[in-house]
């Protein structure tokens, strides 16, 4: 079924060494992750309690977190049988250039504290399996470091609009001078959402030494190994930012921002602009009309307004109202290669996701990357196999439905 598909690092590492020889630990806990589950778990043992938190933590009551997952849980398969799936293909396009599978790596914030490889390390894995991957303007790598680090990967920049709209110009500039593919505008954090779990371990960015910091620090010494080995956390384009979250956000992020400052986006830049954190037909059509290729329906992983909509529920209104205009993805809980592939189903062009390889970069750096991509990669395949799929653009929305009782 995967036949043709070239055995990646992972699944071929165990087989050239002698049986339980020179693998690391971290390489043994890695291969014995068989589910994005499973990577959650080691990255949960291994990263600070503060910084686990602010990863798979939402805003409010996390509602609007566990909504987006569950709704995921509802998705009933209608396999086709007796179809030749001898060889899948996950392959597609996005933005008019070629992807390996309907599957994109979201931009996140802050990613070093998750590891010391960072971003730097997503991009690379990105580029190796042949998915783009969004740099977050809150990356702790800069544009051009991060071109240098996967210069043949597809790399999306995703902007946030600040207060100093000079500044915002110049992530533009840089970005198209580093020959970043796309921009990816998040329109869903005018202002920070409430991060609960924030507050209450009292995290900062950077983490800054207290009581509580060390004693979290003691109990996960890799991580501070790690951080404090390396180079200081570099933030794109911040000198300082010491501070909580929600006070860089209000610092920073501009919440005047308007569909006008869209239109200057798309004067401004020649390349495809993806408009991330749609989560109504209307706006769908709003961001279209003002020059957008690509919405993201997402509520930002349930981290901005608790009880926003479930991206999932969304994304079929979204697909038919802009579908013939615009290519239409979704994020928000999406934890496995079948929960891309409902999402496909579903008229999503492709998923993005973001906890899920940043588990991976938790657990154990670029290699836990690498084994979140695998892990995702060869659900999506296995998955459409079961379905009797070989094609991406045979998924359609009867080869699922979606139960009202969530069992
Ligand atoms: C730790 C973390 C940091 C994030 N930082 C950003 C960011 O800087 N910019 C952005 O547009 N979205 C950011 N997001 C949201 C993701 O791009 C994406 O929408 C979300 O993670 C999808 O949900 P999932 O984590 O369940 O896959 C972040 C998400 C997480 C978990
Ligand atoms: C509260 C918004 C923080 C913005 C920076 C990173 C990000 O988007 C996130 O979700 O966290």
């Amino acid at each position: 079924m995967t036949a043709r598909r070239r055995p990646r690092w992972s699944e071929l590492q165990p087989l050239l060494q002698p049986r339980g020889a020179s693998l690391s630990p971290t390489d043994r806990r890695l291969a014995s992750a068989a589910s994005i589950a499973d990577l959650r778990r080691l990255a949960r043992r291994r990263a600070p309690r503060a910084v686990f938190d602010y990863t798979d933590g939402g805003a409010g009551d996390e509602v609007a977190l566990q909504r987006s997952r569950e709704a995921y849980g509802r998705i009933e398969f209608r396999p086709r049988v007796l179809h030749d799936v001898s060889v899948v293909d996950s392959t597609t396009t996005l933005l008019g250039r070629p992807a390996s599978a309907p599957l994109v790596f979201a931009p996140t914030g802050f990613t070093r504290m998750m590891h010391t490889e960072g971003e730097p390390a997503v991009a690379r894995v990105a580029a190796r399996e042949g998915i783009p991957y969004a740099l977050s303007t809150m990356g702790t790598t800069s544009i051009e470091a991060l071109a240098a680090a996967a210069p043949e990967g597809r790399r999306w920049f995703q902007l946030y609009l600040w207060r100093d709209r000079g500044a915002s110009r110049d992530f533009v500039t840089r970005a198209h001078a580093a020959g970043y593919e796309a921009l990816v505008l998040t329109v869903d954090t005018p202002v920070a959402g409430p991060r609960l779990r924030d507050v209450r371990n009292g995290l900062t960015i950077p983490p800054s030494l207290s009581l509580r910091t060390f004693v979290d620090g003691a109990l996960h010494p890799a991580w501070w190994f790690d951080l404090l080995t390396t180079e200081p956390l570099e933030f794109a384009s911040l000198n300082r930012s010491d501070g909580t979250v929600a006070e860089l956000v209000g610092r920073l992020f501009d919440p005047a921002a308007t569909i006008a400052d869209l239109a200057w986006l798309r004067s401004a830049w020649q390349g495809p602009i993806v408009v991330k954190g749609v989560l109504t037909v209307e706006d769908a059509r709003a961001v279209v009309d003002a020059g957008a290729d690509a919405v993201v329906v997402s509520n930002h992983g349930g981290r901005q307004l608790d009880r926003a909509a479930t991206p999932l529920e969304v994304l079929p209104a979204v697909v038919d109202a802009v579908g013939d205009r615009a290519e239409v993805y979704v994020d928000g809980g999406i934890m496995s290669g079948s929960d891309v592939v409902a999402a496909v189903a579903l008229g999503a062009r492709a998923a993005l996701v973001g906890r899920a390889y940043l588990y991976g970069l938790m657990a154990g750096g670029e290699r836990g990357v690498q084994r979140a991509a695998d892990i995702l990669l060869g659900e999506v395949s296995s998955t459409m196999a079961l379905l009797g799929v070989t094609r991406v653009t045979d998924l359609r929305p009867d080869h699922l439905r979606i139960r009202s009782d969530g069992r």
